[in-house]
């Protein structure tokens, strides 16, 4: 840019559960001044809600009827991520056992998803500086064009133990049965499945620290910047 500025990128995060999105996205996001979208935390969201409001889970059409109802804010400060719903802090709330257990079948109504992919979009186009934005879908669905896409992997052994060790000693084993029924339930959705663009960047951090992904997907940032 001829003022010297940084022009705005969107960067696409992709992958299972427990591959470093999160962490990665957000430290990235921090360093380079740019927002952060975590998109699961809005599937979470309006599955929270639907649970405390009684609606069943296993009727599609139930949740379909319902899915504008929610008022789903993101805060996208990578330093200080927010989530509300109906102007409730959820943060702690959408992290529980049970809306985990459930987000993969909400996520799969199509409503659902042309809902919150419409607020996703919103957010990514009013970041003045850019964002970085991870889900299971953006680089495919959300965002196809993207600046820079990646799709991070990491064995299910690794993904499990990073988890279970969250989770304060968390039975491995059970962490690992968890992670792939869910995996295989996002990636197997009729609409908007969990998949790896064409175009994207597979980093598998199954060997790598937190911090060797992060200074792999800068760099990667700061390569797409000098072509722009
Ligand atoms: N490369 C890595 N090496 C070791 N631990 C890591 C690495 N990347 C992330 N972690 C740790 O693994 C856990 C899961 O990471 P994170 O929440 O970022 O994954 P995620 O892909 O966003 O998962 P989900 O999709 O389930 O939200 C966290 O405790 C994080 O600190
Ligand atoms: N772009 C996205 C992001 C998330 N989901 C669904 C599927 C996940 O199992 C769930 C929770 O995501 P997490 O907090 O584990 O990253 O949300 C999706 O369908 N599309």
């Amino acid at each position: 840019m001829e003022n010297g500025a940084a022009q705005p990128v969107i960067v696409a995060i992709d992958g299972p559960s427990g591959t470093g999105k999160s962490s990665t996205s957000k430290a990235v996001a921090a360093q380079l001044g740019l927002s952060y979208l975590d998109t699961g935390a809005q599937y979470r969201a309006i599955t929270w809600w639907m649970v405390s409001n009684g609606i069943d889970i296993d009727d599609p059409t139930a949740i379909a009827a319902v899915a504008g109802k929610p008022e789903i804010v993101s805060g996208t400060d990578p330093a200080d991520p927010t989530i509300t719903v109906d102007g409730t802090d959820v943060a702690g709330p959408i992290r529980t056992p049970e809306v985990t257990s459930k987000v993969s079948a909400v996520s799969a109504v199509p409503e659902v998803r042309a809902r919150i992919t419409e607020l996703q979009r919103s957010l990514a186009a009013s970041a003045e500086r850019g964002i970085v934005v991870e889900g299971r879908d953006i680089g495919t669905t959300v965002l196809p064009d993207a600046d820079l896409k990646i799709f991070l992997t990491a064995s299910a052994e690794a993904r499990a133990a990073r988890r279970s060790g969250e989770l304060k000693g968390a039975d491995v084993q059970s962490t690992r049965e968890a992670l792939i029924k869910r995996d295989a339930a996002d990636s197997s959705r009729k609409t908007s499945p969990l998949a790896k663009a064409d175009d994207a960047v597979e980093v598998d951090t199954t060997e790598l620290t937190l911090a060797q992904v992060i200074e792999c997907v800068v760099t990667l940032v700061g390569e797409k910047r000098a072509v722009k």
